[in-house]
């Protein structure tokens, strides 16, 4: 049994109310995760990589599949909770807080800025100090915690929402191309602390990208023409 597997994936554009007449993306694809595994998607622009991510988060509503999380189908799950544990991370940054700290904050429903009400100082600090830590490992030291992140570039905002997921300890990973703008230091860096999540959390991660591997995915996986195939690794 994996730890995290897709059978029957399929994602169809329907053209009209009689849901006839679809354009296929892709159709009965099967993928499979393991435990700490984390496994690359490439393919061309356009092949429909993010749809992929989308589906196996339930975020996309042409999609369809049959999932299971550690032999639990998603049936089994609400909407929510099993976006909790199969976090989806898009391409495009959004953080909408007006504070870094607040931002990687959202989810967790609480803040701890001037007006916090929801934290008890004695939590605020070491979670503010570990949020602290992960900005400086993924190369975001010169960022400060009360920046707003509006002033912060796009691959500046992608690591954060890098962060933010992972704080959030998913039980599985989906990342759309979070180092796509990143020189390669900071994309080494973002490549450790998915590594890190993976060999210390059991995190299993499934990582778009089109860099050349970076030799810490076990398997890469190419999405091209609706068919999904294993590549070669170098
Ligand atoms: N409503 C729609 N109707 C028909 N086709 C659509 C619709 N929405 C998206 N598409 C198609 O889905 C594809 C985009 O898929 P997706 O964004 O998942 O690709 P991708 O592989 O992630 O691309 P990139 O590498 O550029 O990010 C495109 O081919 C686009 O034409």
């Amino acid at each position: 049994m994996s730890y995290f597997s897709a059978h029957a994936l399929s994602c169809v554009f329907k053209q009209d109310s009689s849901q006839q007449n679809g354009k296929t993306l892709f159709s009965n694809l099967s993928l499979h995760l393991e435990r700490g595994e984390i496994v690359d998607l490439t393919g061309p622009s356009g092949s429909g990589k993010s749809h992929v991510l989308m589906a196996l988060a339930l975020l996309d509503p042409h999609a369809s599949a049959k999932l299971t999380l550690e032999g639990r189908d998603s049936s089994s799950f609400t909407p929510e909770s099993w976006r909790r544990n199969v976090v989806y991370l898009p391409q495009r940054p959004v953080l909408t807080s007006d504070t870094v700290l607040d931002a990687v904050l959202l989810p967790f429903g609480f803040s701890i800025n001037r007006n916090a009400k929801g934290l008890r100082p004695q939590t605020a600090k070491p979670v503010a100090k570990q949020i602290r830590n992960g900005l400086d490992e993924l190369g975001l030291d010169d960022v400060e915690l009360v920046r707003n992140p509006a002033m912060l570039s796009v691959g500046q905002q992608a690591r954060v929402c890098l962060l933010r997921s992972l704080m959030l300890q998913p039980k599985v990973l989906l990342s759309d191309e979070v180092d796509a703008g990143l020189d390669p230091d900071s994309s080494d860096k973002v490549g450790a602390m998915l590594q890190n999540a993976a060999t210390h959390m059991g995190m299993a991660v499934l990582r778009v990208r089109h860099r050349n591997s970076d030799g810490r995915a076990s398997r890469i996986l190419s999405l091209a023409h609706g068919r999904l195939s294993r590549q070669e690794m170098e």
